[in-house]
């Protein structure tokens, strides 16, 4: 394949946050044929939060993932269907079942500071033959250098591309080149790098070209933005983006907009939207998919869910911590009563 960067598309697993993991298996079949027509080459499909985060405390998928996974498989003529995997929530065992399944790569995700906890499951992915990828999620929580040791972490296990993951929307422009920069120097010919923005702030696409220019050779977005928070970066805009730039994606953004307007548009229930509460996570560095957890909080207990989410960044909490989403909540009802 003749491309300069490879654009991964997360419609389908990102996605899944904005449609309280409501994706139907028509959804899906529709999703991936649209994709994989127009080139994409990486497809992720999981529930939002990676296998087995169908659960009380992540929200319960409407279809089980894996017909999901393997109703995509099933679609795809060229393309890899990836699975996203968060240690201690998804398992080995869930691994093995989406690999059984036809899936060709997984994501494993951690925390920024965390990545140790990804050795075993990149070592049984490489022993499974799947290609691996690492999330380093939000990634704003810290220097360039220290992401840079923990994305030697991963690639010495196995991992063949480590993401810088904006899961906040938080960086901004040189502070999202820095970290690909780090990276990229750290890992040379040992990993690619990648860079996974959202839209709070709205550099998705603008963090995407800079992480470009820093060395990341993967890219990752969404179809019309579907993903938590205010979204990810479009693929179909990256697509356009890139080849205005010259830069070879190997995809037709054509039909990648077609997909956009009339496969993914009419089935979304909330389209991502730059308002006050994605702003402040972008602003406060929250992570993205603590946007309708808090949006549901304030609902039942009456409080802006914009306080809850500022009072989330000042904690500092990270994936794992939903359930104090519904703490602050009872805080501020608690302030406000008196
Ligand atoms: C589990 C998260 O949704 C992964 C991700 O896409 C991010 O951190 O951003
Ligand atoms: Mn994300």
């Amino acid at each position: 394949m003749n491309r300069d960067v490879r654009l991964v598309d997360t419609t389908l697993r990102d996605g899944s946050h904005a449609m309280a993991h409501r994706f139907t298996e028509a959804n899906v079949r529709d999703t991936v044929r649209a994709l994989d027509r127009a080139g994409v080459s990486l497809i992720e499909v999981t529930h939002g939060d990676g296998l087995g985060g169908s659960t009380f405390n992540y929200g319960f998928s409407l279809v089980d993932e894996r017909e999901l996974i393997a109703a995509a498989v099933d679609e795809a003529e060229r393309a890899t269907i990836a699975v996203l995997l968060l240690p201690g929530l998804g398992t080995v065992t869930d691994l093995k079942a989406a690999a059984g399944l036809g899936a060709g790569a997984v994501r494993i995700a951690t925390h920024c500071t965390e990545a140790d906890v990804s050795v075993q499951h990149f070592t049984e992915a490489r022993a499974l033959g799947l290609e691996t990828v690492g999330f380093l999620m939000l990634a704003h929580m810290v220097t360039p250098e220290e992401l840079a040791k923990q994305a030697r972490i991963m690639a010495d296990a196995g991992c063949q591309c480590v993401y810088v993951v904006d899961s906040a929307g938080a960086l901004i422009l040189e502070e999202a080149a820095d970290r690909v920069a780090a990276l990229v120097a750290e890992l040379g010919d040992a990993a690619q790098v990648g860079y996974h923005g959202h839209q709070n702030l709205s550099f998705g696409v603008a963090n995407s070209v800079l992480a470009y220019r820093a060395g990341a050779r993967q890219i990752d977005g969404s179809l019309v933005a579907l993903g938590a928070g205010a979204g990810n970066s479009p693929t179909e805009v990256l697509a356009a983006v890139f080849d205005r730039l010259g830069v070879a994606t190997g995809v037709d953004k054509d039909v990648l907009m077609d997909a956009a307007e009339n496969v993914v548009k009419p089935y979304i229930t909330r389209l991502p939207v730059l308002d006050r509460s994605s702003i402040v996570q972008g602003y406060a560095g929250v992570y993205s998919s603590f946007l309708l957890h808090a949006e549901r909080a304030a609902e039942r207990y009456g409080v802006p869910a914009h306080e809850i989410l500022y009072r989330v960044g000042e904690r500092r909490y990270v994936g794992g911590q939903e359930d104090m989403i519904i703490d602050i909540a009872l805080q501020l009802a608690a302030e406000r009563d008196g």
